[in-house]
C-alpha cells in the first residue's frame, strides 16, 4: 500500500489529539482511504516544552522548512493558529505542492478566498472541517447535504468557550475568572481568550458559515459583535424569571436576499432546543426552504472531538489523492454580498434600564418608546435601595434601527441609564 507522509504544525490542544488520532486509528483509515498514512515531522514553537514527549521516530522540530522543504510530506496540517505566520507557512506549502488541513478561523475567516484562490492555482486540496463548531461537521453537510436547499438562517451556539463560562456560572454559582480560568485548563479558550468572551471567535465562525450557506463573503465589520463580558448576574437572573436563557448565539439570516449576520447574547425561551446546549457544546439550527428547522449538535471544542474533524479533512485528501481528484477545496458556491438595513432586522429585545425611582420616569420611558412606535411585552421593576430602580422590559418586536432610536434617546435622558440590551428568540 502507498505511503502519505504528513506534517503537522502545532502541537497544543488540537496537535496533540491529531496525533493521538492518526496514531490510534491507522488501519481504518488506511481501509478506508487505500493509503497508509504516515506522521512524518511534528513542528513547534518551542521545543524545550515538549521534551518529554515520546513521539517514536517522528520528528520534533522548531524549523518549518523541516516540513516545507521536504517533497515527501504531502500533507501539511496546520493547528497552530493566529494569523502570522499561519498564512505565510500554509500559501508556502500549497505553492510547494502540498495539500493543507487546518482549524483555524481567524485565518479563514479573513483570508479564506485568497488562500482558496492559491489552493485552486496549485491544484492542492484545502479543507477546514474543525475551525466552526469543533466536533460537529456542518461544513460539511451544508456543502453536501444542503446543496439543493436555499437555506434561510443558520443560527447556534459556535463558541464552546463562553458556553461553558456561562453554563458553569449559572448552574455552579462559579465567578466569571474562576470559569474562563477552567475552560482555558480544559483547553476549549483560544490562547488569548479575548476574541473567545469578546465574541469574534464565534464572528469569525458565522462569517465561514455565511460563505458556506449563503454564498456571501463578510468581512468582520460587517458583523455586529458583542461578547458576553458586560452580561451581568442581574441580567441572568431577570432572563431566567421571565422564562429565558441568555446564550451567545450567531445568527446569519436571509431578510429578503440581502444578509443580517450577528454575534451576541440573547435570551432564549426555556423550550427552545438551543436554551439545553451546556458546557462546551455547541449546536447549529440551519433552516432551510425544503426541509425547515435542522440541528446539529456536538463539542465545539477540545482534543479529540476537534481532532476528528480534522482528521475526517485528511481522509478526504488522502481518498483524493488515492483516486487522483485533488485540487478540492470546500464550497464553491458565490452570491453578491448585499448586507441587510437596520429596519430589516426585527426581534422582541430585552432592555434593562436603571433609573431615579421618583414620580414621571416611567412616563418619560413610556413616551421614549411610544416615539419610535415600540410596545411593551413584560416588564419587571426592582429598587435598588439608593432611591434607584432596575426596570427590565421585554418589547415587542422592534428592528435595529428602533432600538438605536431608543438607545440614543435613553442616552440623552438625565437620572435614566441604559444598562443591557439583547435580542430575545422565543421559538424553534
Ligand atoms: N482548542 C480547541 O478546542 C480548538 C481550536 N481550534 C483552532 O485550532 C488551532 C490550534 O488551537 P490549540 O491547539 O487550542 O492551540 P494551542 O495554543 O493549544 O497550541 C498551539 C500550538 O502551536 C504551536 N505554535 C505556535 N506558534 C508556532 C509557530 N510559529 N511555529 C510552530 N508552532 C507554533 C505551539 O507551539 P509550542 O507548544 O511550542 O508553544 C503549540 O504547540 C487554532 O487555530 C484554534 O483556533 C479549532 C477548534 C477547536
Ligand atoms: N476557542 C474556541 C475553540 C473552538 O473553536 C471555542 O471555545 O469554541
Amino acid at each position: 500500500m502507498e505511503t502519505i507522509k504528513i506534517g503537522v504544525v502545532g502541537l497544543g490542544t488540537v496537535g496533540t489529539g491529531v496525533v493521538k488520532m492518526l496514531q490510534a486509528h491507522q488501519e481504518k483509515i488506511s481501509e478506508i482511504t487505500g493509503r497508509k498514512l504516515e506522521l512524518a515531522c511534528v513542528v513547534v514553537h518551542n521545543l524545550k516544552k515538549h521534551e518529554q514527549v515520546d513521539l517514536g521516530d517522528v520528528q520534533m522540530t522548531d524549523q518549518i522548512a523541516t516540513l516545507l522543504d521536504d517533497p515527501s510530506i504531502q500533507i501539511m496540517v496546520e493547528v497552530m493558529g493566529s494569523i502570522h505566520p499561519a498564512k505565510e507557512y500554509i500559501t508556502q506549502a500549497l505553492q510547494a505542492g502540498k495539500h493543507v488541513v487546518t482549524a483555524n478561523k481567524d485565518l479563514i475567516a479573513q483570508y479564506g478566498r485568497e488562500l482558496v484562490q492559491i489552493a485552486r492555482e496549485n491544484h492542492r486540496d484545502l479543507f477546514y472541517e474543525a475551525s466552526v463548531a469543533g466536533g460537529i461537521p456542518i461544513l460539511r453537510t451544508i456543502d453536501n447535504s444542503f446543496a439543493a436547499d436555499r437555506i434561510q438562517r443558520v443560527m447556534g451556539i459556535v463558541n464552546g468557550t463562553t458556553n461553558y463560562i456561562m453554563t458553569q456560572m449559572l448552574t455552579k454559582h462559579w465567578s466569571y475568572d474562576q470559569a474562563l480560568s477552567s475552560a482555558q485548563d480544559l483547553g476549549f479558550a483560544e490562547s488569548d481568550p479575548t476574541n473567545d468572551v469578546e465574541g469574534l471567535d464565534a464572528a469569525f465562525k458565522m462569517i465561514i458559515l455565511t460563505q458556506f450557506a449563503f454564498g456571501m463573503s463578510l468581512s468582520l465589520d460587517h458583523v455586529q459583535v458583542q461578547g458576553i463580558t458586560k452580561i451581568s448576574p442581574e441580567d441572568i437572573a431577570e432572563a431566567h424569571q421571565l422564562g429565558y436563557t441568555i446564550k451567545l448565539l450567531g445568527i446569519a439570516e436571509e431578510i429578503d436576499d440581502r444578509i443580517a449576520v450577528s454575534v451576541g447574547p440573547v435570551l432564549v425561551s426555556d423550550q427552545h432546543p438551543l436554551a439545553t446546549v451546556q458546557n462546551e457544546n455547541n449546536a447549529v439550527m440551519v433552516t432551510g426552504t425544503a426541509v425547515g428547522n435542522t440541528m446539529f449538535y456536538g463539542p465545539g471544542a477540545g482534543e479529540l472531538p476537534t481532532a476528528n474533524s480534522v482528521l475526517s479533512d485528511i481522509t478526504t485528501v488522502a481518498k483524493n489523492i488515492a483516486l487522483n481528484t485533488t485540487g478540492n477545496t470546500f464550497n464553491s458556491y458565490r452570491q453578491e454580498t448585499v448586507l441587510a438595513t437596520p429596519e430589516d432586522v426585527v426581534y422582541p429585545h430585552f432592555i434593562a434600564l436603571k433609573m431615579r425611582d421618583v414620580p414621571g420616569m416611567m412616563m418619560k420611558l413610556t413616551a421614549i418608546m411610544t416615539r419610535a412606535e415600540v410596545s411593551f411585552s413584560r416588564i419587571i421593576q426592582n429598587q435598588l435601595g439608593d432611591g434607584n430602580a432596575r426596570v427590565v422590559i421585554i418589547t415587542h418586536a422592534m428592528n435595529d434601527q428602533q432600538l438605536a432610536d431608543i438607545t440614543r434617546e435613553i442616552g440623552e435622558q438625565e437620572n435614566m441609564q441604559l444598562l443591557a440590551s439583547y435580542k430575545v428568540l422565543k421559538n424553534a
